[in-house]
């Protein structure tokens, strides 16, 4: 029989393998970075994806291999929980270990037992009266010391790039100038200016970015630097990003996660919060990485939330999935999407692949596009606060996935993601304009779906939605696919009268084949609609185009895909300077001689 402390170590022992891979993965950025490996950046992203899982279950199987069976001593496990939260007083990642730890417990024992006693339903950290830990995540520059120019060379440096600039005068040059524009701030003399730059650089795709905030007497200034490669010829900023906004979309739940070195996860977060305070914890969290941390913030969140509110789930607005059975809570900005217990004949899959598919995109670089989604089991939520009428259509549609225990209903399974506004519900209010911009946004959101392999396979305007922020993201995952799985096909040419009348294809269709040219009928049956996208995007409708773009890939071609807009890179800002140093005259030609 184990004892508590050996059950507490082995667990602990479990999480600091876990999070040691972790932090190793993580720290081979830096290096794709410099080399401009973008192939292996990919790879490593996703790959993290998995570690915590797979961490937990080689736990999982050391446990079970010692204890004698499952059944459930809650004394001893008790003791276990009261040893481990001993370790984690003093520990720099104390919150993940305690979700290691619910992972842990959750996978061996059934859901009833799942409740403080046992597992770290609540955290206890906030309860242990201890200061927080206070870790250096970031580090403070002082412009009265040295000069403006000369903290901006330093805070480079101190980022160790292994990879020379094109030209960081101009870059600093460039930066100032931004800032001052920008700056709400007022203008202070630089002994009134502080800079407080994160110590690790937070990459993803084919960048790295530095954070921090301009400290000035009137209040703090959030910002962020993008730094990307101009091929072999160095890095360079790309811009100054200080608008709220901006920086909340380039943390945004629909893009992959940051790699960012760290030692005390929380500290990072906390400083992350006071940057962008609209965000969550848990947002903040998986926006670094620790995904599984964002799932127990999550769900604490939305324990308060219930706890607060009174209003009730409801089905979420809209048209109703074939394969997924949606609903909401008006007051909480999420949905919850169950699968259907039977799909519609036309859903040629089961629910495994469905899982495989959404699994696929959360592994996968989400170019801003796709909505991150969160997939918990066995969920409780209080019985009285779903409407009679949705627990009727409940218990139509996914009877198997549920279950009514006292005063809960349990979801088997569950994917949770941000609430948006159906494109299609969008559209039916719009005005002229705003159809026009946003049916433009979404070309552009299939686009930058292509350049990172992505095929939506259902393309109508329901699967889409509209952010708070006017952007157009793709949020139904059943029918994905990779762009190269799929053969992209011209219509073959014929002179035949019946063929031309014909309501039926003359041609053989195979069960992977797609026709651009007829692209528009599988987005909406809307005339008007239809127009619009190809007028701002006609080469969508060209099998051509999405064969170029295939080849690219399988060239090893990874596109850029920039989260912020193009008018504010420092290259549109100020061609003068790029011209200079392409060795272009910046004279107007009227003026060479
Ligand atoms: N993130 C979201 N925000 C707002 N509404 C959503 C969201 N996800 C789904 N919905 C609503 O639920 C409906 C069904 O969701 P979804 O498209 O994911 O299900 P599905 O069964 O896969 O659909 P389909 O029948 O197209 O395969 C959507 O059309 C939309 O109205």
């Amino acid at each position: 029989m184990l004892q508590a402390t050996e059950i507490a170590d082995l667990i602990l022992k479990g999480f600091r393998r876990h999070f040691g891979l972790f932090q190793k993965i993580t720290a081979l950025a830096q290096q794709g970075f410099a080399q401009r490996n973008w192939l292996e950046l990919q790879r490593i992203s996703s790959e993290r994806i998995s570690y915590y899982d797979l961490r937990v279950n080689e736990t999982l199987a050391l446990l079970q291999q010692k204890l004698t069976g499952t059944e459930l001593n809650e004394c001893l496990w008790q003791q276990v929980k009261q040893q481990y939260q001993q370790y984690l007083l003093f520990h720099p990642q104390a919150e993940l270990a305690e979700t290691f730890y619910n992972s842990v417990f959750c996978r061996l024992y059934e859901r009833k037992y799942f409740h403080n006693q046992n597992i770290f339903v609540e955290s206890t950290l906030s309860k242990q009266r201890l200061p927080a830990p206070v870790a250096s995540v970031y580090e403070s520059y002082f412009p009265a010391q040295y000069g403006l120019k000369q903290s901006i060379r330093t805070i480079v440096a101190s980022f160790h790039l292994q990879a020379p600039f094109v030209d960081l005068e101009r870059d600093i040059r460039l930066l100032v100038r931004t800032f001052i524009g920008q700056s709400s701030h007022g203008h202070f003399p630089v002994h009134l200016v502080r800079f407080d730059i994160l110590k690790s650089l937070f990459f993803r795709n084919k960048a790295a970015y530095i954070v921090g905030r301009v400290v000035t007497p009137d209040g703090q200034q959030p910002f962020i630097i993008p730094l990307l490669h101009d091929d072999e010829r160095g890095i360079y900023m790309d811009t100054l990003i200080t608008d709220p906004q901006q920086m909340t979309i380039i943390f945004g739940f629909s893009r992959a996660y940051f790699m960012v070195e760290m030692t005390v996860p929380s500290a990072l977060v906390h400083f992350l919060k006071e940057l962008l305070p609209h965000k969550t914890l848990a947002e903040l969290y998986s926006s670094v990485g620790l995904h599984k941390q964002g799932k127990t913030e999550f769900y604490r969140e939305l324990l308060t939330h219930l706890d607060k509110s009174a209003d009730q789930f409801v089905a979420a607005p809209g048209i109703r999935g074939m394969v997924m059975m949606v609903f909401t809570l008006p007051s909480f900005p999420y949905v919850f999407k169950v699968i259907r217990d039977k799909f519609a004949p036309t859903k040629e899959f089961g629910r495994d692949t469905v899982k495989e598919r959404y699994l696929l995109v959360k592994k996968h670089d989400r170019v801003g596009r796709m909505a991150d989604t969160m997939e918990y089991s066995d969920v409780a939520l209080p019985l009285n606060r779903f409407s009679p009428e949705l627990l009727d259509e409940l218990k139509q549609s996914i009877a198997g996935s549920m279950q009514i225990e006292d005063d809960r209903v349990i979801i088997k399974h569950l994917y949770i993601e941000r609430r948006m506004l159906p494109l299609n519900l969008y559209l039916e209010q719009a005005s002229y304009e705003q159809k026009v911009k946003m049916m433009a946004d979404y070309g552009q959101a299939l686009k930058d779906m292509i350049a990172a392999n992505i095929f939506p396979g259902d393309m109508l305007l329901k699967n889409f939605g509209v952010t708070r922020h006017g952007r157009v993201i793709f949020y139904d995952y059943d029918e994905v696919q990779y762009l190269l799985d799929v053969n992209f096909r011209f219509i073959p040419k014929t002179d035949n009268y019946d063929d031309l009348l014909s309501n039926e294809p003359w041609y053989s269709v195979g069960p992977g084949d797609v026709f651009p040219e007829q692209i528009t009928t599988y987005v909406t049956a809307q005339h008007d609609i239809r127009q619009m996208l190809i007028q701002s995007h006609p080469e969508l409708m060209d099998a051509a185009y999405w064969q170029e773009k295939q080849q690219r890939i399988r060239d090893g071609i990874v596109e850029d895909v920039f989260p912020y807009p193009e008018h504010q890179r420092f290259q549109s800002l100020y061609p003068a300077e790029y011209a200079k140093a392409d060795g272009l005259s910046t004279m107007p030609p009227s003026e060479q001689a």
